[in-house]
Parts: structure tokens; sequence; C-alpha cells
């Protein structure tokens, strides 16, 4: 299907250029971000052609398209507003800004650009940072001052929230990196269908003491809920559960035993006393071990995380994380989903490793995935707590090893929930995951409903720094092993190509590595290695930069560059040195995906 788009733009001068497309695009087209080429039609303003329209926001159903869009042209400053389409094709309002973004231009991410500037680039933090956003973060002002704390990926969370809560979120966040230059990418965090808690009846926390007896129940009730009651999204929990069965809430944090059924209703008697968090995850246990019943069978992703999924698609984020994955297979049924859905997306897929077979099932999960996460929340739920660390261990080598980003997460800085200075105890764990090099670290409750979120992040940074530092003081060079994971020649002269440029980036001590990326592919080879230097990412649409963010070590810009790697060079120098972020003689290594060659040379 193919439609001409043509929109009417009104500039705040009064003026009104007309953009007609260059080329058409077609439906499946406009759920994504794309540049388009467009002519202007004559008007008061002059601009240099041709001229690109960047459509960051367009989403599609069967009777209108809206779109978003940034004309992002030659010349033509300053924010046109007021849009709308012209040819009643297309209906839906149109936000359209215009910034001077000519093709000569660099886009690097504010905080790191000051970093860069104001540190020198050996010493910029190589982890990558995540929040989850919720009611304590989810304000403009609160999503600014993370960004400006260096987040690199806002974390949305579907089992809390509203589609249109979330969808706000994301829109104070596109609008940050607009207008202010920040590149936060975005992660959307399915629900998954195991068993949990309902909403408490709206109550932000209810306590359960010692020896309560409460009712945990599938029926529908009217709210506010009876006192004592929960609400169970499984139908088969009645029926599956035995009296002297163990209740763990949120892996133990909340434990009960279950004294007696009653239909739909089964009576649990309190047995460690604690806050009880609306949604939380819960098991239960038999004579020590998990009870896995006819829950098993629960579909990893549900019909609801499908609608979110839908939504996520259409929003445009850039990663989807899937809750309790069990096999590779559910990973490759929603990769093709998603390109077939939106054929020009690049929306990366994480697997959540939060169960016993998804560890069971590690490696071919990973393999099918963009990258995982090693969940502990659910994880330390499922095994016995003193296991979580290894597996953590292993998760981190196995993703290493196949090249695939992987993410820390749950409780790194849990009291400071609570408290604005973390435990030592925190601290060590954080800078364990550090230490093993994963990609990314995560913030949870500390972030969403936390009274420190900033603290919290300042913290993750500056053990991040520090811990780095001491890697690189040390020289604890890469002492990892990292096996090919070529499919074809071609990948492997990269990959070749890539762990000769790492290795002698170390030991020739350079300033950076560059790597000229169009789809992000070669900069990922290198972040593997682990270099000494950071590595700055060069890439031609702003969708691959912002998935770069989640790798570790990599500093991605956009900027459009062509096959001939001298005049790449050279543009890339220049920009680099007008904006005060390499000088002369600054030692660079640069790999591209054109060419298969390692330069080594002195900024000039
Ligand atoms: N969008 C949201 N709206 C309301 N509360 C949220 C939201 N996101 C997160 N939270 C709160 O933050 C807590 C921690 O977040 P997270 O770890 O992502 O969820 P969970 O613990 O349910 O897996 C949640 O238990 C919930 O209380
Ligand atoms: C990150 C996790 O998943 P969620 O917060 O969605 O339960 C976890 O279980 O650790
Ligand atoms: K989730
Ligand atoms: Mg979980």
């Amino acid at each position: 299907m193919s439609k001409s788009l043509n929109l009417f733009i009104s500039t705040s001068s009064g003026t009104s250029p007309n953009f007609t497309p260059l080329s058409k695009p077609s439906i499946s087209f406009l759920t994504g971000n794309f540049r388009l080429p467009v002519q202007l039609k004559p008007s008061g303003v002059s601009v240099p052609a041709p001229p690109e329209l960047l459509i960051t926001k367009a989403s599609y159903d069967p009777e209108t398209i809206s779109a978003a869009a940034l004309a992002s042209t030659n010349g033509l400053g300053g924010v046109l507003s007021g849009a709308s389409p012209e040819q009643g094709s297309y209906g839906g309002g149109v936000v359209v800004s215009a910034v001077s973004a000519d093709t000569s231009s660099i886009e690097v991410d504010a905080v790191t650009e000051a970093e860069l500037k104001e540190n020198g680039f050996r010493s910029t933090r190589r982890t990558k940072l995540i929040c989850t956003i919720g009611p304590a973060t989810c304000g403009s002002e609160q999503l600014e001052a993370l960004a400006v704390g260096g987040m690199n990926v806002a974390r949305i969370n579907m089992c809390h929230g509203t589609r249109e809560w979330h969808q706000i979120v994301i829109e104070r966040v596109r609008r940050l990196n607009e207008e202010k230059g920040y590149a936060v990418a975005i992660m959307m965090d399915t629900e998954g269908s195991e068993i949990h808690m309902g909403d408490l009846g709206g109550a932000s926390s209810a306590k359960a003491e010692d020896g309560e007896v409460w009712t945990f129940s599938v029926r529908a009730f009217e709210s506010p809920l009876p006192e004592r009651t929960i609400n169970l999204s499984y139908d088969g929990f009645a029926e599956d559960v035995k009296v002297g069965d163990e209740l763990l809430v949120d892996g133990g944090m909340v434990r009960f035993e279950v004294i007696e059924k009653i239909g739909p209703d089964v009576k649990c008697r309190c047995t460690d006393p604690g806050l009880l968090l609306p949604r939380a995850n819960l098991t239960f246990w038999r004579h020590g071990s998990l009870v896995r019943e006819r829950n098993a069978m629960l579909p990893t992703i549900s019909s609801k995380d499908w609608l979110d999924i839908d939504f996520g698609i259409s929003e445009g984020v850039d990663f989807i994380a899937i809750s309790f994955v069990k096999s590779a297979e559910v990973i490759t049924h929603l990769k093709s989903y998603i390109q077939a859905r939106a054929r020009d997306s690049d929306i990366a897929v994480i697997a959540k490793i939060e169960s016993v077979d998804s560890l069971r099932n590690l490696e071919e999960i990973v393999l099918a995935s963009d990258g995982a996460m090693v969940a502990r929340g659910d994880l330390g739920a499922q095994i016995p707590l003193e296991q979580v660390p290894a597996a953590q261990q292993k998760i981190v080598q196995v993703c290493r090893q196949l090249n695939k980003p992987v993410i820390v997460a749950s409780q790194l800085l849990e009291s400071m929930i609570e408290y604005p200075t973390p435990t030592r105890a925190e601290v060590a764990d954080v800078s364990e995951a550090v230490r093993q090099r994963a990609d990314a670290l995560m913030l949870s409750g500390e972030s969403a409903m936390g009274q420190y979120p900033e603290k919290a992040l300042t913290v993750l940074r500056s053990v991040s720094l520090r811990i780095e530092r001491w890697w690189r003081e040390e020289k604890h060079h890469e002492a990892m092993e990292l096996p090919d994971t070529a499919s074809s020649f071609a990948d492997s002269i990269s990959e070749e190509i890539c762990n000769s440029a790492a290795k002698m980036a170390n030991n020739l001590e350079v300033d950076a590595l560059f790597v000229y990326t169009k789809n992000g592919h070669l900069a990922s080879l290198l972040s593997r290695c682990r270099p000494d230097c950071p590595i700055f990412a060069f890439t031609t649409t702003t969708s691959v930069r912002r998935r770069l963010n989640l790798q570790w070590g990599l500093i991605p810009f956009r900027l459009s560059f062509s096959d001939d790697m001298e005049s790449n060079l050279n543009k890339t120098f220049s920009l680099l040195k007008a904006r005060g972020m390499i000088k002369s003689d600054d030692l660079v290594i640069a790999v591209s995906d054109m060419l298969q060659s390692i330069q080594v040379m002195n900024v000039p």
C-alpha cells in the first residue's frame, strides 16, 4: 500500500512552506521513525534543497495517520508549528518543528558532550544506566534531572500504570531529547503472565503483620477491597495450592502459609511480615521446592502483553523487554511480529532471565534476543537466593561471549527507596556488576517510587566511574575468552578487525576508538572487547544511535557519512574539534563498515 503524504506546515512567522515528499512512504513505513526527502513548494522561506523531514512519531490506524515531524532542513531555523495535513487522506494533528540540522552536522547527547569537554574522554563512564520511571520521576523536570544525571535508558514497566500514563512519559522523554539534546532511549517492559497480586484496590501498599490471616482470591471484588484481601491474576490458583504450601510475595519479602481453602478463596497466615506492594509477584512452594503446576503453562506473552507490544511499536520504543522468557521460540516469534508490523523499525528485544526455564535454556534464548536482563527480583524468587550471584555471573558471561548487551537489574540500591545513602553491601553489589563489565545497571523502585531517585542515580554513576578507573589502573585487561560469533566469512573479518583494533588500542594507549557503522554491529563488536579507551560510534540514524546507548563504552553520535573514509575522518575531526570534544594530536584508531582496515592516526 502506498500513498503520498503532503504535509502543510505553517511557521510561527506566518510563512507557510509546503513540503511534498520526493518518495512515497508506504503505510507500514509510517509506524516508525524515518527521514523523508521533501521538495519545498514556493513559499516565503528560502531553503537550500534537498531538505529532509524527520518524522519522529507517526501512528497509523486504518482511518487516520497522525505524525509528529521534525523538519530537518538546511538553513531553516526556528520552530515551525501548527501544521496540519493538506490532503484529506491524512487526518490527525501534525506537530512540526524545524531545526537547522544540515548534513554537515554531528549530533551527540548533550550530557556526554559536557562530560567529554570537562573531563576529557579517557574518564567518560562506560557502564550504561537505566532508570525505571514511576510516580517519583514522571514529571518533565524529574526526567530532565535523571537525563542530566546520566540516565541512558528510561524503562517503563507495563505492570503498573495505564497506557495513557506511559504514553505521556514517552512523549516527555522524546520532547526532552528533541528540545534539550539528550538521547535517552526508551525500554518498555512487559507484565508477563506469571501469578501476581492485583492492585490492592488502589492503595499504594498494605502492611501484613505476623500471624494475621489474609484471603487470597480470584473473585472480582468491588473496590474498596474487603479488609486483608488480595486479588490474584491466576484463575487456577485455588485449585493448584494445597494447605501447608508456603506463599512468597516478591521472592520472600512477605511470606504466608496456606491454612484453608474455601471455594475460590484461600486463607493464609502471615509468617514473615512486611509491606505488600501492588501487583507484586507471587510464587508458592511445597516441601522447599517451587511449585510449577498449570501456571507453568501460562503463555510468556499474555494477550494484555500483545496489546502493550502493539502500543510499544506504535510509540516507536527502542527496546521491548520480555518478562519470564522460557524459551528462544517466544523471542523469535516476537521478533518476526515486530518485523511484520514495523518493517523499518529496529526495536531491540531484551529477554528477561528470571525463571528456572530461562536459566535452563540460557544460551539459545540469548542467541535469539538482542540482549538480556538479569532480572534478580523474580529470579531470586524462583531459585534459592544464594544461587543468584552465580547465575548473574553466568548470564553476564554468556551475553558477553555471544555479543549481546546485558543488564543487571533489581535491588542494586534498594535501601535508597527510603534512605539518602546506600548500604556498604549495596555499593559492593553495584561494584561487582561493574567489575563483571555488564553493559548496564538498572534502577527499579529506587527511581520509580523512591524518595531519592537522583541520589540513587548519582551513586550508580560514581561507583561505575570509580570501579572502571580502578580496573584500568590495575591493568586488568580483558581475560575473558571471546569466541567467534560470526555466521559468515565477512562477519568473521569484522570480528577479527574489532578484536585486533581493541587490542591495539590498549597496547598503544590510544585516546579513542572511532567506528563508522550503519547498523551498529561493528560498534557492538568493539564494545564486546571492553577496551580501555572510549568508543566513538558514528551512525547515520537516530534510532541506531539511541539503541547503542545500552552498550558498554559506546559514545553514540549521529553523523551523515559516505563510503570515503578519508573524507569521513576529516569531517569528523573538524566537527569534533570545533565542538571541543577532541584536540590536535589525540591518538585515534578508526574502523568502519565500509572499509576492512584499521587506521591509526593523530588528530591533525
Ligand atoms: N508506572 C508506574 N506507576 C506506578 N507505580 C510504579 C510504576 N512503575 C513502577 N512503580 C512502582 O515502583 C515499584 C518498583 O518498580 P518495578 O521494579 O519496575 O516493579 P515491580 O517491583 O512490580 O516488578 C513497583 O512495585 C511500583 O510500586
Ligand atoms: C526486573 C525485574 O522484573 P520486574 O521488575 O518487571 O518484575 C525483576 O524481576 O528483577
Ligand atoms: K515487568
Ligand atoms: Mg520480574
